[in-house]
């Protein structure tokens, strides 16, 4: 299977509201969520969804309600005004990797095979983690490991692999590992995932092209359309719930003159919905899902 959608039927009835409404997925993957989201509109709906991954396109459905765009969901405004569509009744996204680019071993993403350092989203981009692990320097790599994989021994990371590399380009991710294989069995997974995430986010600049979705969800919502997020750790929930609560990303939110401080969107649940126990257990890629849905004000 190409994808087991997560928190389908909370996300999909967060977000649909109007039958007849235009809503976007910015995250088709294999389409799990496109697909009920097209369930509930009438024939004068319309579904605009993207991806960045060519891979994503086989999916594709066939409903003249429905349009896919093979673009990064950071040009999400001016996408949709190349379809004519100015505003629109609801934005989804269900962030990261699906489990597709997960398991094709030769794309990098996971931990587990030995495969081109590539964790790539979007296979006609140059920067790839080869690039990152083998051309980045020492305090790049650092920054990158310390703030995207939050690992404590960031620093000395960073200056083990300049120095590895100097001796022998680490091309693979059998390469990156094996730097690495003198931790203790009972931590070397988790300080694995923790390395590739952080190798991931930087390619893909995760937390940047987030951002600017963010922003551009807000202003492409009609006022009361919804923005339902489903991330999958918390650098991107962290950024998901401030933009939700104030609308921006850092600093002091402003204060109306009474005070209190200026709202972009009301909140439908205060807390992040996550997926129940039998969710998680017949799929083990909801365990870190967190949904959060704002109602634009
Ligand atoms: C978790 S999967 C989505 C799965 C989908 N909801 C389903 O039901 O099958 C995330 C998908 O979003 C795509 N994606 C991630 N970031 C993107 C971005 N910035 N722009 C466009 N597509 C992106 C990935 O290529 C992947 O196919």
């Amino acid at each position: 299977m190409y994808h087991n959608p997560v928190l389908l039927k909370q996300s999909v009835d967060d977000l649909v509201t109007n039958q007849d409404g235009i809503y976007v997925d910015c995250t088709f993957g294999g389409g799990g969520h496109s697909q009920e989201i097209l369930y509930r509109l009438s024939e004068n709906g319309k579904l605009y969804a993207f991806d960045q991954d060519l891979d994503a396109l086989k999916n594709t459905i066939d409903d003249p309600k429905f349009t896919l765009i093979n673009q990064n969901f950071r040009f999400l405004e001016n996408s949709l005004l190349m379809y004519g569509v100015a505003k629109v009744d609801g934005v989804l996204a269900d962030l990261g990797v699906s489990s597709h680019q997960f398991d094709e071993a030769v794309r990098g993403f996971s931990t587990r095979n030995n495969a081109p350092l590539d964790m790539r989203m979007n296979v006609m981009q140059s920067l790839d983690a080869k690039k990152v692990i083998n051309e980045y320097d020492e305090e790049a790599l650092a920054d990158i490991f310390y703030y995207y994989g939050e690992l404590r021994e960031a620093r000395k990371l960073a200056r083990d692999i300049v120095h590895h590399r100097k001796i022998k380009a680490i091309n693979t991710t059998e390469d990156l590992k094996k730097l690495f294989s003198f931790l203790p069995p009972h931590k070397v997974n988790k300080f694995y995932a923790q390395l590739f995430q952080a190798i991931r986010i930087e390619v893909n600049q995760e937390l940047e092209v987030l951002k600017e979705m963010l922003v551009q969800a807000y202003n492409v919502l009609k006022p009361s359309g919804r923005l339902v997020v489903i991330s999958y750790h918390s650098l991107e929930d962290r950024l998901v719930k401030r933009f939700l609560k104030n609308g921006m990303f850092e600093g002091e939110p402003q204060r109306d003159i009474y005070g209190n401080y200026a709202k972009a969107f009301e909140l439908v649940k205060s807390k992040a919905i996550i997926p129940d126990d039998k969710e998680i257990e017949e799929n083990s890629r909801a365990r870190s899902a967190k949904m959060r849905t704002g109602i634009k004000l």
